[in-house]
């Protein structure tokens, strides 16, 4: 199990509470057969109706449906569009205690008439402008009730009133207190960047317009690319800048990180895809509250997000539908001991993928010692995965001379790859892992303390991708020469056979 699929189960309980627009997103689904004489207009018919929450109240409904205890904060009116959205969150389990539903307010309701999968035409209707001073402060002390023991609070602001400066307000009093985490979902983000969110969800419009840059229409690469090059972190105040990029599922921008992109794991073609955002957002919020880093929140989200995306409308996704979609899209883990240099490449690519900082270090390691375990254990705290280059047993022996190695270059690579502080194996057959630290890119190569700088001639390489030298303690008395002499005093003359090279 990844450590994302172990995240959902933290979902369940998670006390969060959504602030927002909510809307009620109405359906009408017919058949089209014909146009209409006197207009270019399709004829719908057998047209069956179906009302969904929508907004901040379909990011309150999908926060819900993944195991979470939601409050909704969110302005409505006291008319039939309000009564039918508290229906659909009292029936998708979101209290609606702060549901302000003001008598001089209707709520908004957009209406889409569908026919083939495809949107025909929407019609808006409702109140979408700032709400009178009574029900700001009606508003306000809803939210401040909400707000007690919340782990996260999710700011859905579509720009039609509810984040009102009363609702800014109580949200500034609660960062200053409060340890929860505040992910906000909006239109203009400038607006919220005195709170200081945790996380920010633009989509990649809002965050190319955002940013100042032309929103690239590329590929994966080019959209990140064109994104990480404006100072969204600084434009937005936020920790984690988590900008989704529709089919192309996500990438992260922290101030002073490089981006992390995180693939969709579905790809839908839905009409004029609806709530996806709302769906991310949720997703990401608990994921955050229920103590998972930004990358495996930000997994967790596109998995969540690419579950919705595939029904029609607006929609939610479930933990068990979210187990679903984690197990099935579960990456492979690249093996132990890796067969060459294009290996490493993929395993470089995958791990800079995921935002995992790569360590690696080379030697002969024919008779394995404590002096190598402290130091590849020191190595390995260097960052998040340790890779080991092993010189192959013809290169030990130009190396060490022609009775060396004593155990035969697979044997010494099975028992580096058996050490848990040790994450993947490769041989080389140079005099030098320079090749191999040109295929894995690692951004740390440590050695063990009795070498020197000018004594590694790999060195340069490291620095020329980008990464750094760090040289390590060295563990004096400790080497296998010093073991292969004691063996020798200690026994009857015999010369150590050199290994045997296995093919
Ligand atoms: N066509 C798609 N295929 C797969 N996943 C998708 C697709 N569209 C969206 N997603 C998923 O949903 C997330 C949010 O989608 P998107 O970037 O479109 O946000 P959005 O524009 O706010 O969506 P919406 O306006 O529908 O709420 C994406 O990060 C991705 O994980
Ligand atoms: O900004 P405008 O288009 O006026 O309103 C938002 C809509 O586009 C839709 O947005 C989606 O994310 C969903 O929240 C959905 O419920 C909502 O109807």
């Amino acid at each position: 199990m990844t450590s994302v699929e172990s995240l959902v189960d933290a979902l369940t309980g998670r006390s969060v509470v959504v602030v927002g627009d909510a809307m009620l997103d109405r359906y009408g689904t017919g058949a089209a057969h014909r146009l209409a004489s006197e207009a270019p207009a399709p004829i719908l018919s057998d047209i069956a109706w179906k009302d969904r929450a929508g907004g901040a109240a379909n990011t309150a409904a999908c926060a819900a449906a993944l195991g979470a205890n939601v409050s909704l904060v969110a302005l409505a009116g006291a008319d039939e569009g309000g009564r039918a959205l508290q229906a659909l969150l009292a029936k998708c389990g979101v209290a609606t205690s702060g549901l302000v539903r003001g008598c001089d307010r209707r709520t908004m309701i957009k209406t889409r008439l569908m026919a083939g999968g495809q949107m025909i035409v929407r019609f808006d209707e409702g109140d979408g402008d700032a709400p009178t001073e009574d029900l700001a402060m009606q508003l306000a002390d809803r939210l401040r009730q909400a707000l007690d023991g919340a782990e996260a609070v999710i700011v859905s602001d579509y720009a039609y009133g509810a984040i009102c400066p009363q609702i800014l307000d109580v949200l500034a009093n609660w960062r200053r207190k409060s340890r929860g985490r505040l992910i906000a979902d909006a239109r203009d983000l400038r607006r919220l960047a005195h709170l200081r969110p945790c996380a920010v969800t633009p989509n990649a419009a809002e965050a190319a317009r955002l940013g100042g840059v032309t929103p690239a229409d590329g590929d994966a690469g080019a959209r990140v690319a064109a994104l990480a090059g404006a100072d969204l972190p600084g434009l937005t105040g936020a920790q984690n800048v988590v900008a989704t990029l529709d089919r192309d599922g996500a990438v992260v921008l922290r101030a002073g990180k490089p981006p992390l992109h995180l693939p969709a794991t579905a790809t839908a073609e839905g009409a004029g895809v609806t709530g996806a955002g709302d769906t991310f957002a949720a997703a990401l919020a608990l994921g955050l509250a229920a103590g998972g880093d930004i990358a495996d929140a930000a997994r967790l989200a596109c998995a969540a997000a690419g579950v919705a995306v595939a029904k029609p409308g607006t929609a939610t996704c479930d933990a068990r539908e979210l187990r679903g979609v984690l197990a099935k899209t579960r990456p492979t883990p690249m093996p132990a001991i890796l067969p060459s240099a294009a290996a490493l490449a993929s395993l470089g690519d995958a791990l800079r993928a995921d935002g995992a900082r790569i360590v690696f270090t080379n030697g002969c390691f024919d008779l394995l010692h404590e002096g190598h375990l402290a130091y590849l254990e020191e190595a390995r705290a260097l960052g998040d995965v340790l890779v080991v280059g092993v010189n192959s047993d013809a290169s030990v022996r130009r190396l060490k001379g022609p009775s060396r190695p004593v155990n035969a270059c697979s044997a010494r690579m099975r028992m580096l790859a058996a050490l848990t502080f040790v994450d993947h194996v490769a041989a080389f057959d140079e005099d030098t892992p320079e090749a191999l630290i040109r295929a894995l890119r690692p951004h740390v190569f440590a050695k063990g303390g009795d070498y020197d700088r000018a004594a590694l001639p790999e060195a340069a390489a490291v620095e020329e991708l980008g990464g750094e030298v760090r040289l390590l303690r060295y563990r004096t008395g400790k080497s296998t020469t010093g073991i292969i002499a004691r063996i020798r005093d200690a026994a009857p003359c015999e010369p150590v056979a050199p290994a045997r090279s296995v093919s």
